[in-house]
């Protein structure tokens, strides 16, 4: 039998087994069989144009934005329009074939954003180009889902459901387990909460079927088993995602607000320039980058040349912005802004920045 044979017996198991007490452990088990399969699945096989031709695009900017979606949803169309990048695009199915790399210049950043074929159901056991273009999706800092605003709801759920079954979690942080294979001593257990989903049995069956034997776990919130396999396996990336509805000049105002409301979503129309302003804006706040402003002591800040940081950058990371050298040289900073308790505050490398703050080094 195939893998992918034994995916679908799994599934279909899992799919008639009720979900009661009594069948915890053995759907338990069913998932970290499943999951343990559709690793192999990703494996590389070595197969001709399975490795990326037109795909191998090199990282450039300050973060990188991957569009992903069915064909014909307009990612092409969004590409030529916020970018100076133009991408074809048409009314037929799988116009764009490779990857397209286009940069939005946008509060200073420059956003490599990625556009790439139409993936479609099945595209995680490589239909289309659908590994191809999974892989550039998990290099990615943000993930757009664009979908067709005229279409029905099962895209976002069968696109959710590639993703899923390929590893890439969305909107969703890492599960608080501390876990550590170990060379002896069996599987220690403890936990710092009650758990309602799992328990020491389950833990022990997963591992095992992970050909876990010794190891330390240590569970900090009230996880499920799929929780726990998402952590033993490797191969999790833990991304935002933010839903771009497209063409929405073509729906009532009815639909138009129910899809405004969302949650992670924004409404537009590339065709007709509609609401881009809040695109970009949402696309910033998930990218969680922000901009920081350097000041010469005795001259004012220089509000053209910002610096692009991660959200929860320390004064040492500006630094390291500025130039590697600097750390060495670091007496202390004078920040003004929303972080500081008053602007300005005398700070050390260990403060942390927030957007818009304005920094002045001084050195040894
Ligand atoms: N009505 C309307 N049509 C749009 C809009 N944006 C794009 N389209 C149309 O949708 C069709 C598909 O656009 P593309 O940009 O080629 O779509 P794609 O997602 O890149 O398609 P593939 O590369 O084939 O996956 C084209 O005919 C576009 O003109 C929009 O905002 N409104
Ligand atoms: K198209
Ligand atoms: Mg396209």
């Amino acid at each position: 039998m195939g893998i992918q044979e034994k995916i679908a017996e799994i599934e279909k198991e899992m799919a008639r087994t009720q979900k009661n007490k009594a069948t915890e452990y053995h759907l338990g088990l069913l998932k970290a069989k499943l999951a343990k399969y559709r690793s192999q699945l990703l494996e590389p096989t070595g197969k001709k144009g399975e490795k990326g031709e037109g795909f191998d695009v090199m990282k450039s900017g300050d973060a990188r934005v991957a569009l992903i979606g069915f064909p014909s949803v307009g990612k092409s169309t969004l590409l030529s329009t916020v970018t100076q990048t133009k991408s074809e695009s048409a009314a037929y199915e799988f116009t764009t074939l490779t990857c397209i790399p286009g940069v939005i210049n946008y509060k200073g950043a420059n956003i490599q954003l990625l556009d790439l074929p139409g993936i479609i159901e099945g595209a995680a056991q490589g239909k289309g180009r659908g590994r191809q273009v999974i892989a550039v999706a998990r290099t990615a800092d943000l993930i757009i889902i664009m979908l067709d605003a005229t279409k029905s709801e099962v895209h976002r759920l069968l696109l959710e459901k590639e993703l899923e079954a390929v590893g890439i979690r969305l909107n969703k942080k890492k599960p608080n387990i501390y876990f550590k294979e170990k060379k002896t001593g069996g599987i220690t257990f403890n936990s710092t909460c009650a758990l309602t989903k799992i328990d020491e049995k389950m833990v022990q069956l997963i591992l095992h079927e992970y050909k876990i034997f010794n190891a330390e776990v240590l569970i900090r919130e009230d996880c499920s088993p799929d929780d726990l396999i998402d952590v033993i396996s490797k191969n999790r990336v833990y991304l935002n995602c933010l839903y771009v509805y497209n063409k929405i000049d073509q729906v009532s105002m009815e639909e138009l607000d129910r899809l405004a409301r969302r949650p992670h979503s924004v409404v537009i129309s590339c065709n007709m320039k509609l609401n881009l302003d809040e695109f970009h804006e949402k696309m910033w706040e998930y990218l969680n980058l922000i901009r920081i402003y350097t000041k010469k002591p005795g001259s004012p800040p220089d509000f053209n040349d910002g610096l692009i940081l991660r959200r929860n950058s320390s004064l040492e990371h500006v630094c390291h912005t500025i130039h590697r050298t600097i750390v060495d040289v670091f007496k202390y900073a004078l920040v003004w802004g929303t972080s500081p308790k008053y602007s300005p505050q005398r700070v050390g490398l260990s403060h942390i920045v927030e957007d818009e703050d304005v920094v002045s080094i001084f050195k040894h």
